[in-house]
């Protein structure tokens, strides 16, 4: 039996997904599989980008799917070496084509590399994008709230989601705090923070025996209860529903907070404010 999802609105009226599955690494048929059990499991938000080299596989699991494509939630991203008003038209145009879709529903600049300058250019056809219908939610990744600010000042439109580094490592509580105030949907990358020494703290495996779930669980319900959609990846069809069945238990604010204060900081040296990728 597949797993219900739930769904939030974002701050365009467009549909997202509360947990969604993240397809770095995810290539060629097995990586065509693995997307399809996941769709098969319940995920209907996929998370890919034109630097994941992946987007063919992201578009035939769609299409390979029995479930309708207006359910599923398409994310991909402008890469560095795309940035510019026409730069992004081309690098989106090219994206549908290897997608091989008609739409991408949410679209984001991947990195904001803001010696390169052209983060609000590469914005500005994002929304030109959106007015085609080719896109239909726009939103950035990796962007601090200066960049957010600087970018609703320029263009009168929030984006409807930042996707950023957000694990019990790096709860970004600031951040978050900012993207409440202006409605825009936080996303969580690298949500269990690779699955890495995180999962070695003691505090996890306490509180996932005390709610009786596994302590990948507890973790990605912690996301949700922040309000932030968090994206595991998984290749194994297993753990993929392990992660998305976190909709049956609580976790008290107490204990939210017990995992937000195992805040030490990023995962590596990712701050977008230096962090450049093309
Ligand atoms: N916008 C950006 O700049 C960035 C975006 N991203 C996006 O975020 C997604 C997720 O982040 P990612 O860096 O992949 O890391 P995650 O935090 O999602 O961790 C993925 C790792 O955890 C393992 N894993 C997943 N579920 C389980 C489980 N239940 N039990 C044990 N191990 C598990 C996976 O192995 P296995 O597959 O074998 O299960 C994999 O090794 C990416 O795939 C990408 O889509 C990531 C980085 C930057
Ligand atoms: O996964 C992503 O979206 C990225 O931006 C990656 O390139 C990430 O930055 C990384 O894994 C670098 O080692």
């Amino acid at each position: 039996m597949s797993i219900t999802i739930p769904q939030i609105t974002l701050n365009d009226g467009q549909p997202f997904a509360e947990v969604g599955l993240g397809t770095y690494n995810l290539k060629g048929e097995a990586g065509i599989a693995a997307i399809g059990s996941a769709l098969d499991s319940g995920y209907r938000l996929l998370d890919t980008a034109v630097n994941y080299g992946n987007e063919r596989e992201v578009g035939e699991a769609v299409r390979r799917s029995s479930i309708d494509r207006d359910e599923i939630i398409v994310t991909s991203k402008i890469p560095g070496r795309h940035h510019g008003y026409d730069e992004a038209i081309a690098s989106t145009r090219e994206s549908l084509e290897t997608l091989g879709l008609d739409r991408i529903d949410l679209h984001l600049i991947h990195w904001p590399n803001p010696s390169v300058g052209k983060y609000l250019d590469t914005y500005r056809a994002l929304l030109a994008l959106r007015e085609e219908g080719l896109v239909r939610s726009v939103g950035v990744s990796n962007f601090t709230e200066a960049m957010l600010t600087e970018t609703i000042e320029a263009t009168g439109v929030a984006p409807a989601v930042n996707q950023v580094e957000l694990h019990p490592y790096f709860p970004q509580g600031a951040l978050r705090a900012f993207h409440a105030e202006h409605g825009i949907r936080t996303e969580s990358w690298s949500p269990l923070a690779r699955r890495g020494e995180l999962f070695a703290e003691p505090v996890i495996g306490e509180l996932a025996e005390a709610y009786g779930v596994t302590p990948t669980q507890l973790v990605v319900r912690w996301h949700v209860q922040l309000g932030s959609t968090p994206i595991p990846k998984s290749a194994d069809p297993d753990r993929q529903r392990e992660n998305a069945d976190v909709f049956g238990f609580e976790i008290s604010d107490a204990d939210v907070e017990r995992l937000s204060a195992l805040e030490r900081g990023r995962l590596w040296d990712a701050d977008p404010n230096v962090h450049e990728e093309m």
